[in-house]
């Protein structure tokens, strides 16, 4: 979703698409109805046992509950890839992961999988409970009022998978199997009850996860990520709520980015909002298998008309000659025409160009005040830890030392030009 852009399974290698309904009787290969019970017969697969176990790996494999099963080495890739689950993990939550045992190392050594007491996280319940909503399935709703800027949820995953193009469709299905299969009941089930976009009884673990999908970075590689949870937040062109992925500690982190009352549904935005209405639209269509029907898809004209003052006012914005028109004016009534379009989430850069418009002219208190917005605004879409949250931090902290300081003070050059002009 947003600028992370979640369900999108790799490309697959099998010439049509086995997700797509009857279309697996073009794959090369065939699986019986369960998936795994061919996994040991190694004529029948070309590139996966699940018998082909490494003992190196499983001395190293201290986290796991179950030994890792692992494809044949894959020349592409430099490694093979195995299916990890640690059933214990964050008190019997449990979590598996398909990815090289490079990664597997590295992800196993990542402080959540040794913290006994729990993480802290997994247990959000008392802000939002799901129900159904006409037309959109299963929605994530607020149980009381929520504040902009509260937490909303933190949720670990059920299920990694390393984003390969290697495997076919029918021969991930198999590992992702025993990865669901090996997870403790409760998230099993949690894993198996959400929406599914084809229901093909042949690849039920990859529709869940094409449905469903995040990403996230772990050991430099994208994976996709399932967190049952958060999936269940629909999409708005207008979200209350924004999310990033923590690699570091696991975690699918949500937060409210403006008021939201009680029974409100929570969403996110599956697609870049600040873009215009028919590329949105398409995307959802395409990705997601909906069409939008929310108040900017349909005010899509007008919508698209302040998307288009929003950017002629930010191309100006960004202009640093000194032939630059842009004024603190033009600043403010971006971060005004981004609230009237719902989209608080996105004012990490309205405050920036705002911070910088009042530091240009010498105004210390505005740019201070902007400045500590778009950084509080950003470690809420992006994470706390992405460099521009510092940098914008290091602004408000010392904002006569920005760049920007006194980059426009038009009085200031006249002042130049009467004494030597
Ligand atoms: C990640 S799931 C969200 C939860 C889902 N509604 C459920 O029942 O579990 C994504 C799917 O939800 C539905 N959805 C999400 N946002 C929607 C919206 N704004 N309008 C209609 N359907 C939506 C679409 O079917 C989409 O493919």
């Amino acid at each position: 979703a947003s600028s992370n852009s979640p369900l999108d399974l790799p490309s697959q290698r099998c010439l049509s698409d086995p997700l797509v309904a009857n279309s697996e009787l073009a794959c090369s290969e065939n699986i019986s109805s369960d998936g795994i019970a061919r996994l040991d017969r190694k004529e029948q697969m070309p590139i996966a046992s699940a018998l082909d176990l490494n003992d190196d790996l499983l001395e190293d494999a201290v986290p796991w509950s179950h030994e890792p099963v692992c494809t044949f080495y894959i020349d592409e890739l430099e490694s093979e890839l195995c299916v990890y689950t640690a059933a214990s993990f964050d008190r019997g939550r449990g979590i598996s992961i398909f990815t090289t045992p490079r990664i597997a190392e590295e992800f196993a050594s990542l402080s959540p999988f040794w913290e006994v007491e729990g993480l802290g996280v997994n247990d959000h319940t008392n802000v939002w409970y799901t129900d159904a909503l006409p037309g959109k399935g299963i929605a994530m709703l607020a149980k009381r009022s929520i504040k902009s800027g509260e937490l909303l949820s933190a949720y670990t995953p059920a299920l990694l998978v390393y984003m390969d193009p290697q495997l076919s469709t029918l021969q991930r299905e198999k590992f992702l199997k025993i990865a669901v299969i090996q997870l403790p009941a409760a998230t099993r089930d949690s894993y198996l009850s959400l929406t599914k976009f084809y229901n093909n009884p042949m690849v039920v673990m990859q529709d869940v996860l094409k449905s469903n999908t995040f990403e996230m970075e772990i050991g430099g590689h994208m994976h996709l990520a399932l967190i049952p949870e958060p999936s269940r937040m629909n999409h708005d062109c207008a979200p209350n709520a924004q999310y990033y992925l923590d690699g570091a500690t696991l975690t699918h982190v949500v937060h409210a980015t403006r008021d939201i009352g009680p029974d409100e549904e929570i969403t996110i935005a599956y697609s870049d909002p600040l873009t215009h209405f028919e590329l949105r639209h398409r995307n959802l269509e395409v990705g997601y298998h909906f069409s939008c029907q929310c108040r900017r898809c349909q005010n899509h004209e007008a919508s698209d008309a302040i998307l288009t003052t929003i950017k002629t006012l930010t191309a100006s914005l960004e202009d640093w000659t000194p032939a630059s028109a842009a004024t603190t004016e033009d600043a403010e009534r971006v971060i005004q025409l981004f609230r009237e379009q719902g989209l608080e989430g996105f004012l990490d850069d309205p405050h920036g160009h705002a911070a910088m418009a009042y530091a240009a002219v010498g105004n210390a208190e505005e740019a201070t005040r902007h400045a500590k917005l778009a950084a509080e605004i950003l470690a809420i879409k992006m994470g706390p830890t992405v460099p521009g949250v510092a940098d914008w931090e290091d602004m408000a902290a010392e904002v006569k030392a920005h760049w920007s300081w006194g980059k426009r003070k038009r009085g200031f050059k006249g002042t130049l030009n009467k004494l030597f002009g």
